[in-house]
């Protein structure tokens, strides 16, 4: 009995860092990073400017390779598998997917954003993709609001619109992981709570990771929350404990705002 609940955790656990060092040059940017994020939940990541997040974001899909000059050491296990010790990155970068600051749509209808991946990984039938882009968008929480428009130009909808569009462009590709890197830094309030609750929404199915400045974003959306500082997770836990009873100093002065 023991054993299988043992066993369903270790299912369970969609991502395993273990000692993540990752530099930029000679400079380290991450030091000693471990943590085992589960599948289904949403894990926030918060700490003051500079200290990591995006960094430690990045290295869940090796978008930091893309960056000359970077090092990385250390175990990044998903499904089982050292992401570092593969060779195919186009199929690590489909199951885990991002979502970046800014809407970035490409600038041709909403239609054909949503169908750029799929139709990138081959698909051509028409119905198909029409299956996907429909699903995607609902998916986003955006169909019944572009549904008659989706042959428009993608840059002629509002802000948190096209961030919609991008989480149905990220959804379409059929993701098991959703990167995200301060979705809502650039969105209007009514716009953030949108996709505040289609992230809530999103962990049925997807396993999701988000980095944000905004504290009560934090505590609105996620399950687990790691709070670093200067390349280092002080401390990771249920997110109510994180601000509720966090258990090093460090934590309760960034979560209480006495600095950051
Ligand atoms: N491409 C890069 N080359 C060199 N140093 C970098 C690069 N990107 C980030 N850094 C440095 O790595 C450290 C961590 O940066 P990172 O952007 O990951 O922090 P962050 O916590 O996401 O910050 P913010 O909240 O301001 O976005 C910082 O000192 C930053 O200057």
């Amino acid at each position: 009995m023991t054993d299988k609940s043992v066993n369903t955790t270790e299912q369970q656990k969609k991502i395993a860092v273990k000692d993540l060092n990752l530099f930029y040059g000679e400079k380290q940017a991450l030091f000693d990073v471990s943590i085992d994020i589960k599948e289904k939940e949403v894990t926030a990541l918060i700490g003051p400017s500079g200290c990591g997040k995006s960094t430690f974001l990045r290295t869940l899909n090796r978008m930091n390779d893309l960056i000359d000059g970077v090092k990385i050491n250390g175990k990044m296990v998903i499904d089982g598998e050292d992401i570092y010790q593969t060779n195919d990155v186009i199929k690590l970068r489909t199951k885990v997917g991002m979502v970046f600051q800014k809407p970035n749509l490409f600038p041709m209808s909403i239609y054909d954003n949503v169908a750029y991946g799929p139709r990138m990984q081959g698909i051509k039938n028409k119905a198909e993709l029409n299956k996907i882009v429909e699903e995607s968008l609902r998916g986003a929480a955006i169909w019944d609001e572009v549904k008659d428009r989706l042959k428009s130009s993608a840059l002629g909808l509002s802000g948190g619109q096209q961030q919609r569009v991008c989480i149905a462009r990220a959804i379409a590709m059929k993701p098991e992981v959703i990167l995200m890197d301060e979705p809502t830094s650039a969105l209007d309030p009514i716009s953030t709570l949108k996709v505040e609750e289609l992230i809530a929404s999103m962990k049925k199915e997807y396993t999701i990771v988000i980095v944000t400045h905004n504290m009560q974003q934090a505590a609105r959306v996620s399950d687990k929350t790691a709070f670093f500082l200067n390349g280092e997770i002080i401390e990771f836990d249920e997110t109510n404990k994180i601000f509720s009873m966090p258990s090093d100093q460090r934590t309760e002065d960034y979560v209480t705002g006495r600095f950051g």
